[in-house]
């Protein structure tokens, strides 16, 4: 699997990412001045971070970056675009997903641990899951509160196109299960077509147990097997 890592100024979890997908192929580091992707590119991966100081708003400046056209593009042929945390809140504001991420509701920055429930493992992203399962997953984050209006809610939820939700260690989804106030308990969501998912929780760092877990691995293992199966970049 060919992964382009897209690097814009204030971002800060390439190397987790380029660490998460060496075991499945190769990883470029892409500048966001550039206008296009390498040859072959199958996954694109928005890292986290604070692209710009997080000024206007987490995401805002970045998603005018330059290679934001090329992105678009990929994700237009059907190629994978992963956004985490910072770039799942590049993706809302640039409009490849819909909705918002609003500061978090306590007004805090949170950086923990926090279990989060696959909605389903019919994906690109989430074959080497089972639906339902609890994942122990890190979350950090300022702006992590997930809104949308009613209607785009009843259809995400209607497509079933809520790929985590924060829940407890049963998979259980409550007020105090929820880190952020995020509507839905929603942590991460796919495009009309399943080939963009945006979540605000780091898979990249749970892939080692020294470092509190492996539950982050299945994300990159499942879109190597994906690849795998569909051999031809798009
Ligand atoms: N870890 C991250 O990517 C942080 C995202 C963003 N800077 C925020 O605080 O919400």
């Amino acid at each position: 699997m060919n992964a382009a890592i897209i690097l814009f100024p204030g971002s800060n979890r390439e190397g987790d990412a380029l660490r998460a997908l060496a075991p499945h192929g190769a990883a470029k580091v892409v500048w966001h001045g550039d206008r296009e992707l390498p040859q072959g590119t199958d996954l694109v991966v928005l890292p986290g971070g604070f692209s710009y100081g997080d000024y206007l708003r987490c995401g805002a400046i970045a998603a005018h970056s330059p290679v934001m056209g090329a992105v678009r593009a990929h994700a237009e042929r059907g190629g994978l675009v992963l956004g985490i945390c910072n770039g799942f809140q590049i993706l809302v504001e640039f409009g490849l997903l819909p909705g918002v991420l609003m500061r978090n509701a306590q007004l805090r920055f949170i950086c923990r641990m926090q279990h989060v429930r696959v909605e389903r493992s019919d994906t690109a992203f989430a074959s080497r899951y089972k639906q339902g399962q609890a994942i122990k997953i890190a979350i950090a984050h300022g702006e992590g509160n997930y809104e949308a209006d009613a209607e785009t809610i009843r259809r995400l939820e209607g497509d079933g196109r809520v790929a985590f939700r924060y829940c407890d260690a049963q998979g259980k989804l409550s007020k105090s299960a929820n880190p952020n106030g995020s509507t839905n308990a929603i942590a991460g969501v796919y495009s009309e077509r399943f080939n963009v998912l945006g979540l605000m929780p780091h898979p990249e760092n749970l892939i080692d147990p020294l470092v509190g877990g492996t539950d982050g691995k299945g994300l990159f293992e499942s879109l190597a097997a994906f690849k795998a199966a569909a051999p031809a970049a798009v």
